[in-house]
């Protein structure tokens, strides 16, 4: 692999700007026959994510992905969704239950518009058969594969079916697979992007390691059609996680979906817990994100997302913060 970068170590060239103002330019997305505000998603955790959060992001135009940690509500959940005439979009992993959990949707007739089959490694069988699985039974359903972090992983999942991959091994803020290990795209994540993306003939998902803003426009250029954020979302007035008071400070915990307080136990353990400052409202966020993309996209010379990928960029080896601290 040439040209190892990291979102830190890019930045974005400057087009000429052919807008009046930034409110013209447009940052909504498609993904799966539906049209979407934002390119973002919250990450299918269960401290980023619940069944008020998932409502109110399909009911106001956003992708939302729901977590797969309380299987035995995902049933009612999408009936539930549907009968309000919003999108379901759920999470599957691939233990055996799953598979007759697929065959229930067929025979019950209630097919989510999307499921996102949610695993550590997905360049496996046992991924490539869920897919499978899923296309063979609920073959309107789009299905999002991952996670991987290789082109040839991309290309393999897409040819078992997949609708859009998932791109990210290890890079997310709770993460400890590096460290555990050994493996990912942990520090190069951007560069991972990139060389998935010239795989892939289908939607990108770029997941993990975002920490600004600006990072949602350096994913884009890099070929990715979504972004999914696990940190940036967490510690919000509706966030599920618990609030606690810490040196004065109310704080939120965000723990990783193979945290010991995901799972309940301290096997094959992949993810941490830590405390993030109470943020207020997640209305404001999505709206500070579609107001600095509104620019970015004016910074790129266009009007519309698609602008953002043709923008020449600079590698500036991990100096672009100069030790300032913006989030
Ligand atoms: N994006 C990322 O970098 C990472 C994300 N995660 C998140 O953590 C959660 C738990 O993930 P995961 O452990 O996959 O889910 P599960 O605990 O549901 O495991 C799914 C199945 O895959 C097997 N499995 C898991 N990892 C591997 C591996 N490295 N090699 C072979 N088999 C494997 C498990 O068996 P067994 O447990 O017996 O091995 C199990 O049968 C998910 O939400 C995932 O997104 C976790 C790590 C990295
Ligand atoms: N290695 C692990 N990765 C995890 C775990 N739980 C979630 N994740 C991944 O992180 C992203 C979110 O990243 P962030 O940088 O935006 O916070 C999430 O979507 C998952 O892919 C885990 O326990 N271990």
């Amino acid at each position: 692999m040439e040209n190892v970068f990291d979102y830190e170590d890019i930045q974005l060239i400057p087009a000429k700007c052919v807008v009046n103002s930034r409110s013209e330019c447009d940052t909504s997305v498609e993904l799966g026959g539906r049209s979407f505000k934002l390119p973002v998603v919250p990450a299918n955790m269960q401290t980023i994510i619940d069944e008020k959060i998932a409502l109110y992001l399909a009911e106001n135009n956003y992708f939302y992905v729901m977590h797969r940690f309380e299987p035995q509500t995902r049933l009612a959940f999408i009936k539930d969704m549907q009968g309000r005439g919003l999108y379901a979009s759920i999470s599957v992993g691939v233990k055996r239950e799953e598979y007759a959990f697929i065959e229930q949707l067929a025979a019950e007739n209630t097919v989510p518009e999307y499921i996102t089959i949610d695993i550590a490694h997905g360049h496996s069988n046992a991924v490539i058969d869920m897919i499978e699985h899923i296309k063979k039974h609920i073959p309107a359903s789009f299905v999002i594969a991952g996670n991987v972090g290789t082109p040839e992983a991309v290309r393999e999942l897409e040819n078992a079916g997949a609708d859009a991959t998932k791109v990210g091994i290890g890079p997310g803020k709770v993460c400890i697979t590096k460290i555990k290990t050994g493996f990912g795209t942990g520090g190069w994540q951007l560069a991972a992007l990139r060389w998935c993306a010239k795989a892939a003939s289908k939607p990108i998902i770029a997941d993990g390691g975002i920490r600004t803003h600006g990072d949602i426009a350096k994913s884009v250029r890099f070929g990715a059609t979504m972004v999914m954020i696990g940190s940036l979302f967490a510690g919000h007035e509706e966030s599920p996680g618990e609030t606690s008071v810490i040196d004065g400070k109310q704080v939120k915990e965000y723990f990783g979906s193979a945290s010991e307080f995901q799972k309940g136990e301290k096997k094959n353990v992949e993810g941490k817990k830590m405390f993030v400052e109470h943020k207020g409202s997640l209305a404001d966020t999505l709206q500070e994100m579609e107001q600095d993309l509104q620019s970015s996209i004016s910074y790129a010379g266009g009007t519309k997302l698609e602008s953002i990928r043709n923008v020449d960029y600079v590698i500036v080896k991990n100096s672009i913060f100069n030790g300032d601290k913006v989030y």
